[in-house]
């Protein structure tokens, strides 16, 4: 592929009656990048995407993917897109070989089988029919189909939903292996961790729009300096001073980590409490986006 922008989308909007799911939305994918859209439920993501995909046509904008505009895509452009969607319906009858063999044949260059069901880990269940292999092994034949065409671009919505960390892990490593062989990845996740782990850049919806653009690091460092971090040990107090930094069990302190780490310490020299697993680092990424997306979540600045 010689363009250098994979998507472009300027000024989208799109609206159901009265509400605007999608509002002037606007942002760029570079060739070669993974790139997760965020956002809490009805935040535009699958609105979004789907215009991308060109399954629904947008009210305003100017929306280009690999050069095209999916509103008026033909089967070449649709055979350089790979999509996952959130759930897909599968012949349980078939056998996982089937699967991904009938759905090679739509491509003009598919990868061989074999190799893909290698990537995916499913090798072993090459003759196992679809319908008797578990949530997370059907998951893997999704992405299999998704990717078995080589797609320049893959839309992957959800990919590891409901799956066991194991599984998560093994097709982290898939996706990477995809996008290292050269293809662009857009994907949707609630998992703050997926996106650290896989993203180059996080595109963080809220209320059909783009209310940040930038690297998971670039996320992190605006949401405030380091914190420190203690998980609470089941049935231990803090005092009021400390409980209003507790958050889901954890207490967070962020501003002057000498001064944080002080107050801890002599809490739990007073009270006899173990220190395991106290850390100091920047926010995660999950703090960052919750500062994002939920203005009330608590900015603790001890004091
Ligand atoms: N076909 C439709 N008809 C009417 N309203 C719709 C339709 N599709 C989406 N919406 C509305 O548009 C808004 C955005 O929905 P969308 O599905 O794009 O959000 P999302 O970010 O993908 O959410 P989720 O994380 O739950 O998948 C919501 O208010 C939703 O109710």
């Amino acid at each position: 592929m010689t363009a250098i922008t994979a998507i472009d989308v300027r000024g989208l909007t799109k609206r159901f009656g009265p509400v605007t799911a999608v509002h002037d939305v606007g942002f760029q994918v570079e060739a070669g990048a993974v790139v997760a859209v965020l956002g809490q439920n009805g935040a535009g993501k699958t609105t979004t995407i789907e215009i991308l995909e060109g399954f629904q046509r947008a009210d305003g904008g100017h929306v280009r993917v690999l050069g095209t505009d999916p509103a008026q895509a033909d089967r070449r452009w649709r055979s350089r897109i790979g999509l996952v969607l959130q759930s897909t319906s599968l012949d349980p009858q078939v056998t996982v070989l089937e699967a991904v063999e009938l759905h090679a044949a739509l491509y003009p260059n598919p990868r061989p089988v074999d190799e893909m069901l290698a990537v995916v880990g499913l090798t072993d269940d090459a003759d196992t029919r679809i319908g008797v292999l578990s949530g997370g092994r059907q998951r893997r034949v999704d992405l299999a189909l998704g990717m078995v065409g080589r797609p320049d671009l893959l839309f992957l919505d959800e990919p590891t939903t409901g799956l066991d960390p194991q599984a998560r892990r093994s097709l982290w490593a898939a996706i990477r292996e995809l996008n290292r062989s050269g293809t662009t990845i857009l994907l949707t996740t609630h998992y703050l961790d997926e996106a650290q782990q896989l993203a180059d850049r996080v595109i963080v919806m809220s209320e059909g729009r783009v209310i940040a653009d930038a690297t998971p690091d670039q996320l992190r460092a605006r949401a405030g300096g380091a914190a420190v971090r203690f998980p609470l040990p089941p049935s231990v107090s803090v005092p009021p001073a400390l409980a209003r930094h507790v958050q889901d069990g954890v207490l967070v302190m962020r501003g002057d980590v000498g001064e944080a780490l002080a107050a801890i310490v002599g809490w739990a020299r007073a009270q006899g409490v173990d220190l395991q697993g106290l850390e100091v680092g920047a926010p995660s990424l999950e703090e960052a986006y919750l500062a994002l997306t939920e203005p009330d979540h608590e900015q603790a600045d001890h004091g």
